[in-house]
């Protein structure tokens, strides 16, 4: 990760496992361009490679989390064929599924407005934490677009449920962080100096587990929200668990266990 240059993400390791990644074009609210797409992967495809990167909390500098894509650059798109447009959306795909599909848990600090494409990224976490300050927003049909962008569609109504997803889609109107942690969009609000505290403190949690076990549970809770039956399900769980029943982490975590000790994994 150390040699990781990235133009519009700041990359930083408060502590042990933790790998916080800001958005940095805060003049503009962080709002998305094809660079940002593209270091979305970049930042992924590295901490594919880091055993050392346990968590990954994806956050905003200065007053926003994601205002979406950049509205700036929306001239340009003008020149572009239908199959240009495409290769643009698809492109932005990318970067959004390689940060869903991380084998580590991220969480979202939402430290501000996630609007449009901003609330697919925060959606495409795996757990959202709100500044008092934050609001969610799907702005696509405001600017003539569709929620059916980045994600958003398949996400939305799966966090908190088709009426209300379709309510926020269809009004494009805000929610504030209070509502959004009483419909389950945020799983805390907290006060926006604390948000970072706040999201390092759950990380910090979740290091301290059993890494191959906290990223097998990852990769269960998303396949069964595709998977459609208990069966299937169970297919997948029960893999899991043999294959973790293989590595050191699980003897280890019993030996502590009768020694009275906290474990040491190692993720083998
Ligand atoms: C027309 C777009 C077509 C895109 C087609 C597809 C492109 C292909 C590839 C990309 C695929 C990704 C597609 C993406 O997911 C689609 C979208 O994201 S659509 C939605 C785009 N975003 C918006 O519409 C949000 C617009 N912004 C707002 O609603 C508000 O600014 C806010 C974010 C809710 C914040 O509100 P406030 O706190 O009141 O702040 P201000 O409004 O005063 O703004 C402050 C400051 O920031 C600048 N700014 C805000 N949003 C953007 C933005 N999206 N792009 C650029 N700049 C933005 C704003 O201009 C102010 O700057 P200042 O005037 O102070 O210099």
């Amino acid at each position: 990760m150390e040699d990781l240059k990235l133009e519009t993400i700041a990359v930083e390791r408060p502590a042990e496992g933790v790998v916080v990644a800001t958005l940095d074009r805060p003049d503009r609210y962080n709002s998305m361009t094809v660079t940002m797409f593209r270091e979305l992967e970049q930042l992924a495809f590295a901490l594919g490679d880091d055993d050392e990167a346990r968590v990954l909390i994806l956050t905003g500098a200065g007053k926003a989390f994601c205002a979406g894509y950049d509205l700036d650059d929306a001239d340009e798109l003008a020149n572009l064929t239908v199959l240009g447009m495409l290769e643009r959306q698809e492109h932005a795909a990318r970067g959004l599924q390689a940060i869903r599909s991380l084998r580590i848990p991220v969480i979202a600090a939402v430290n501000g407005a996630a609007a449009g494409g901003g609330l697919s990224l925060a959606l495409a976490a795996d757990i959202r934490l709100a500044a008092r300050s934050a609001k969610f927003n799907a702005a696509f049909v405001r600017i003539g677009l569709s929620a059916g962008d980045l994600g958003a569609s398949w996400l939305l109504p799966r966090i908190i449920g088709p009426a209300l997803a379709s309510e926020i889609a269809y009004t494009g109107r805000f929610v504030f962080a209070d509502e959004a942690e009483r419909i389950g969009l945020a799983n805390k609000t907290v006060d926006d100096d604390a948000l970072l505290g706040e999201a390092v403190a759950m990380a910090k949690l979740i290091c301290a587990n059993s890494p191959g076990g906290v990223q097998l549970s990852k990769r269960a809770l998303q396949a069964n929200m595709e998977i459609t039956s208990y069966a299937a399900a169970l297919e997948l769980e029960n893999r899991g668990q043999a294959l973790l029943t293989r590595g050191s982490d699980m003897p280890e975590a019993l030996a502590a266990f009768k020694e009275k000790r906290a474990p040491k994994f190692t993720g083998s």
